[in-house]
């Protein structure tokens, strides 16, 4: 016992970003933020979702052959914060992010994400397409969880300023119609400032 606890290395404590993304949009964010969370001094690790194959396809790889690798439990579970970001999908998150939380049942009953901080971001096809809605759906299985959610304050100029994205209930980005529309300045703003934002909260909830 002695030896372990010697040798052991305390895991470092880490911001999750949590994302799924189809087309790139919500990726790209997902990365922003991560800039964001360590222009703070917090750690990040960055971690995605299987897509849902019907069951007559083949299923997936459990690691997939290139990107960000997919999200475990014992990842959520010892997370010092949270960014969860999906994909607008008829102004919901995408089944995907669903089906990762329907799983977090384990988390739940052992009380894993009680008190740390979290926020949502997410990638809609249109401007008036179901952001907020989408946001503020994602946010029920974080309360759930017991977790302190964290929005956008007004006192950042770019969610004043932006033209597309960025809402003060999370980051947004609106890709356009064909998925090829790239993230404005704003909104690029706006993700690393909820990064930061997360980052700074979960370091002062640690000390
Ligand atoms: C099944 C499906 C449903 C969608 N529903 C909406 C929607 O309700 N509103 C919207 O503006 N865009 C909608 N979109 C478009 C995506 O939200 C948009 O392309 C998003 O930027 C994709 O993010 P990604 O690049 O991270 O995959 C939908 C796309 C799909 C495939």
């Amino acid at each position: 016992m002695f030896f372990l606890t010697k040798f052991m290395k305390p895991m470092q404590p880490y911001i999750l970003v949590l994302y799924y993304s189809k087309y790139g949009s919500t990726k790209e964010m997902a990365h922003l933020i991560a800039n964001g969370v360590e222009s703070a001094g917090m750690s990040v690790k960055i971690r995605t979702v299987p897509n849902i194959a019907p069951a007559v396809t083949i299923a997936e790889p459990s690691i997939p052959e290139e990107g960000d690798i997919y999200c475990t439990l014992d990842d959520l579970a010892n997370c010092a914060g949270l960014a969860l970001g999906s994909p607008t999908r008829f102004g919901n998150m995408a089944s995907e992010m669903k089906y990762f939380w329907d799983q977090t049942t384990s988390l739940w009953l052992n009380g894993a994400l009680h008190n740390k901080p979290a926020c949502v971001f997410t990638s809609s096809g249109s401007m008036h397409g179901g952001q907020e809605s989408t946001l503020l759906t994602m946010l029920p299985p974080l309360f759930h969880h017991g977790m302190m959610i964290l929005g956008l304050p007004n006192a950042i100029p770019a969610l004043s300023n932006t033209k597309t994205g960025g809402t003060p209930y999370g980051a947004s980005h609106v890709s356009g119609p064909r998925h090829d529309q790239n993230l404005s300045q704003d909104e690029k703003i706006l993700c690393e400032a909820q990064g930061k934002r997360l980052g700074e909260i979960a370091k002062k909830l640690l000390d």
